[in-house]
């Protein structure tokens, strides 16, 4: 059996990444919609209907216009927007986020794709305030580092243009304190507030890091930074794409650095633990192009067709 994909916003940065980990699939037919129709609203909407899965590569606008063109109920829609992270009848696309996860995304018609700052976040707090070591009420907070590619075609163009000293040094942003990624952090990890959140976009093309520093002070009591990568190794046992690294990992910080770039090219997310006796910091690794955007829409579609296990990414 061969499924029809359509990319909705295919010639943006996710969609192009898309069509790359569709090339070859003897599985899938690809829908291509002619350059000059590409934002013709008929057209969109033929082509979605004709798909059993449609990629939203679009703005938060434009997805919800493309939700609602939709009158195949074959047709499945992965939305890489912001737009239906949080919207009732949507399942988060993210196929590790607790058990259950994989049979919604099976069953569901209406897939979000994760963001990117969301979901390092998500995968590296979720699993410790399961297991009862970070109180749902804690004050946490998280930074992020993240390539520019992040910021789309835009972004990408005014750091290639060159002759701006400014873009030469990372520079922190969504200082409003209302990151649009703040609810799906809330809501996918149970915490009770958002983090104080704090995204920096540096002059790098992809890549990204979120840092959540904990005082062990204002966790469950007594917990170690050795409990902490152990409830993060147990909740991931057996993901392929996750990797919970040991304890203060010395091989990671050889030279006493922190790589960004080191999940760049695949669809794996690293978690790390650091710790002392008093502190730690957790840390989730991506490549925001890969498990941040167009790898996990890609990984959410196998799921949703069951062919998860059989293919690679
Ligand atoms: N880049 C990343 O790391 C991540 C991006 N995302 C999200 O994925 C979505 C796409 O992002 P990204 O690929 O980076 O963005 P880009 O700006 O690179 O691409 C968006 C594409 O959508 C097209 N487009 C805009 N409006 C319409 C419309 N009405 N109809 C059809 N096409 C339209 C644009 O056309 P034109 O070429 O004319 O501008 C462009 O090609 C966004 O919601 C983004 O927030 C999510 C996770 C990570
Ligand atoms: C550098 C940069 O600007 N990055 C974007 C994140 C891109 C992303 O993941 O946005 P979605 O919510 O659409 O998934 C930002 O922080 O707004």
């Amino acid at each position: 059996m061969t499924f029809k994909v359509f990319v909705d916003g295919q010639e943006g940065t996710t969609g192009l990444r898309i069509h790359e980990y569709l090339a070859g699939r003897a599985d899938l037919e690809v829908l291509k919609i002619d350059a000059d129709k590409r934002k013709d609203a008929a057209e969109r909407a033929r082509l979605i209907n004709a798909s059993d899965i449609t990629f939203l590569c679009l703005p938060d606008a434009a997805s919800r216009e493309a939700a609602a063109m939709v009158t195949n109920p074959q047709t499945c829609l992965i939305d890489a927007s912001t737009a239906h992270r949080t919207v009732p009848g949507w399942t988060y696309g993210m196929p590790e986020l607790a058990p259950g996860q994989r049979d919604a995304i099976r069953a569901g018609k209406r897939i979000a794709n994760p963001g990117c700052h969301a979901s390092a976040f998500v995968l590296a707090v979720r699993p410790l305030v399961q297991a009862g070591l970070l109180p749902a009420d804690a004050p946490v907070t998280a930074t992020s580092i993240t390539g520019y590619s992040g910021g789309g075609k835009s972004m990408i163009a005014q750091y290639e243009a060159g002759g701006d000293a400014a873009l030469t040094a990372p520079r922190p942003y969504a200082l409003a304190l209302a990151h649009k990624h703040l609810p799906e952090m809330k809501a996918h990890t149970g915490l009770a507030r958002p983090p104080v959140f704090m995204p920096i976009v540096a002059s790098f093309y992809k890549g990204l890091a979120v840092s959540v520093p904990l005082h062990l002070s204002s966790l469950k009591p007594g917990t170690t930074g050795a409990q902490l990568q152990q409830a993060l190794a147990e909740y991931y046992a057996g993901e392929r794409f996750i990797r919970v690294m040991p304890l203060s990992d010395p091989d990671t910080l050889a030279d006493g650095f922190f790589d960004v770039q080191a999940c760049n090219d695949t669809n794996r997310v690293d978690l790390f633990v650091f710790a002392n006796d008093t502190q730690a910091v957790v840390m989730a690794r991506l490549d925001n192009l890969g498990k941040g955007a167009s790898g996990a829409a890609v990984q959410a579609m196998n799921v949703h067709l069951g062919c998860e296990e059989s293919l690679g990414l």
